[in-house]
């Protein structure tokens, strides 16, 4: 049997998944941060359960890196089930005012509840959840308006617990909560690390940059007219077609690298989280 791609420390997940619990036992709303490439890798199945009957707002962060129409196609897709996304570009401010309003309008919800059991009102609580490097930070930022979480490349830099408020209406967490990677499902798992969403995980750069190269190719068949053209070929002067993606590593790497694979397998997978490559969603809805 092969090993799989990528493989989970299952003590952190079991940190994770408890810290998380707790944090959501605080709060009100839940504000589900999802990575807009990959809507669906960025989701995890136990989350509606662990958030049970809370209001929650699901944002699709880093708008930025797909197509607008693309945006739609996720945005129509969502309605259909029953869910509201709100996009954000969180390193550039954008959708953050909806995302507040969103949150806001829960509160009057719970206030309403409240009022009807003959309790005050009181302002809303909230915390930000989502997978590694999602942009949660980014997003606390944003909502703060000002540059009080620290916010990183690397995942996972997130750590203590403060209440902060937003506005009258709203109090939040202003540590993020982490979800937890996935355990059994690889091809999720891949695009949660070629687009760095991962966390407490290891795996090969060279295997998950040549499922990139033969994702890509994929997505270039089936959803090209939504996809920047020939993404690989633009990039590096090399051509992925009819190759493997371990071919085309290989290729590219003696055209580049002196024919050092980890180093252009690397390099492949920043240029392509940098979005040096286009904006590319990685996933579209299922139809
Ligand atoms: N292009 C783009 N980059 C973003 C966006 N939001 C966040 N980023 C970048 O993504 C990286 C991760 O953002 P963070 O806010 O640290 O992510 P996080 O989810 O808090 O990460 P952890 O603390 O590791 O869980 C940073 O380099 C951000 O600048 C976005 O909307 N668009």
């Amino acid at each position: 049997m092969t090993t799989p791609a990528i493989q989970w420390y299952p003590g952190h997940i079991a940190k994770a998944e408890k810290a998380l619990k707790e944090q959501l036992k605080l709060v009100d709303v839940v504000l589900e941060v999802r990575d807009a490439r990959i809507p669906l890798a960025t989701q995890h199945p136990q989350v509606s359960e662990w958030v049970g009957s809370k209001a929650k707002v699901l944002v699709l962060n880093r708008m930025d890196m797909i197509p607008s129409q693309v945006r739609q196609l996720w945005e129509n897709w969502f309605e259909s089930q029953g869910e509201t996304p709100y996009f954000t570009d969180a390193q550039h401010g954008k959708g953050i005012q909806a995302v507040t309003q969103a949150a806001q309008a829960a509160g009057v919800e719970m206030n309403k509840r409240r009022r009807d059991r003959g309790m005050l009102p009181r302002p809303v609580r909230a915390v930000v959840i989502g997978f590694p490097n999602v942009g949660k930070s980014a997003l606390i930022n944003r909502l703060l308006n000002k540059k009080v979480v620290e916010s990183a490349r690397r995942p996972g830099v997130t750590k203590q617990l403060r209440w902060v408020r937003i506005s009258k209406e709203i109090e939040l967490l202003d540590a993020p909560g982490v979800i937890p990677g996935k355990l059994n499902d690889q091809e999720a798992a891949i695009k949660l690390a070629i687009c760095e969403d991962i966390g407490e995980a290891s795996y090969d750069n060279q295997r998950v940059a040549a499922e990139l190269v033969e994702l890509l190719n994929y997505l270039g068949d089936v959803h090209g007219n939504f996809l920047p053209n020939s993404p690989l070929q633009n990039r590096y002067g090399l051509d992925a077609k009819e190759c493997t993606g371990e071919d085309y590593l290989v290729n590219l790497a003696k055209e580049r690298n002196q024919g050092d694979v980890e180093r252009t397998a690397r390099q492949l997978l920043n240029d392509f989280r940098k979005g040096l490559m286009g904006a590319i969603p990685l996933e579209f809805p299922p139809y």
